[in-house]
């Protein structure tokens, strides 16, 4: 569990984290919204002590991040996936084992749960941005640790990335891991999110379950398919609740991003995806505009 009280950070007359407060809990997946310069990577560097506070603090199971003995054993972060360009993905994560106190043969382990192992002794400045990712997230993994930060892990993964890195969280969160993960697109986040902290203007706008959100805005998804019995079927095992009408199939609380993604995923043919109400990004749009109104102010 991480504990995040009373927050704040100005830089200038700005204030870029405005007393944040929000729990994050083990065991799920929390997505970190807001639009860009919403104050979600200060959240972030204050979080690993990486940009000092002005006021507030930050406690995982209790304890101060400078107090934890071992932080990469505890807390992995990937704040920038940027890499020294000369260096092999292999010899970085040695170099960085070695910064961290973990043992240096964890470096060939975390490559391959990324799925790096091929690129073991290529110079990280061939990489593309997708695998500089990866190689970041392996960096994270380094200490075994029960806590992921990541701030925006899925800009430059391909659609196989993607889905890759949605998998990888949902389990380590499956395992009793605490996920937070933070991205500038909701309906990316609320398909593997547990739980979504909104953030606008450098406040709190919203801490619930996905749920909780797409229920309050009363979202359904009006789909027609020539596969309803497969669609269903795996709409039922994301927790969806579909209703069978006539030819279509009515979705409740979720968006036609998700729905699309998912059948697209698994090749099920969609003719027809239709919206009945206001989707969740026009939600957090709405939301986030009414705090940068008082931002300007
Ligand atoms: N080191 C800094 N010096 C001055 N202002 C800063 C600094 N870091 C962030 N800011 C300002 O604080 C605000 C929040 O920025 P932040 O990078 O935390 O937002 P964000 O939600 O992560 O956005 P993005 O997705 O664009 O990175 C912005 O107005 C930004 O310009």
């Amino acid at each position: 569990m991480i504990t995040v009280s009373g927050l704040t950070r100005q830089y200038g007359k700005r204030l870029a984290v405005d007393d944040m407060t929000f729990d994050v809990a083990a065991g799920r997946v929390t997505g970190f919204v807001g639009p860009n310069g919403a104050g979600k990577s200060t959240t972030m560097r204050m979080m690993v002590g990486l940009t000092r506070p002005d006021s507030g603090e930050v406690r995982y199971h209790g304890v101060h991040y400078q107090d934890l003995k071992w932080p990469a054993r505890s807390v992995g972060c990937v704040l920038d996936a940027r890499v020294h360009p000369g260096r092999t993905a292999l010899n970085h994560l040695r170099a960085t084992a070695a910064i961290s106190r973990v043992p240096a043969g964890r470096a060939e382990q975390v490559l391959a749960e990324v799925g790096l192992e091929t690129a073991a002794n290529q110079r990280a400045g061939q990489f593309s941005l997708g695998m500089r990712q990866r190689l970041a997230l392996a960096a994270a993994l380094l200490g075994d640790p029960q806590i992921l930060l990541l701030d925006e892990p899925s800009n430059g993964l391909d659609p196989d990335g993607i889905r890759w890195l949605r998998n990888y969280l949902s389990d380590f969160a499956a395992r009793g891991g605490t996920v937070f993960v933070s991205s500038h697109l909701i309906s990316e986040l609320s398909m593997f999110a547990d739980d979504l902290v909104v953030i606008g203007g450098g406040r709190l706008l919203a801490a619930e379950s996905v749920e909780a959100i797409t229920g309050r805005h009363d979202v359904a998804v009006i789909v027609e398919t020539p596969q309803p019995v497969e669609l269903v079927a795996l709409l039922a095992a994301y927790g969806f609740v579909v209703e069978a009408a006539a030819d279509w199939l009515i979705v409740r609380g979720t968006t036609r991003t998700v729905v699309s993604q998912i059948a697209f995923d698994s090749g099920i043919r969609v003719l027809e995806l239709t919206e009945t109400s206001r989707s969740l990004e026009d939600s957090l749009l709405d939301m986030t505009r009414t705090s940068a109104e008082f931002a300007s102010t």
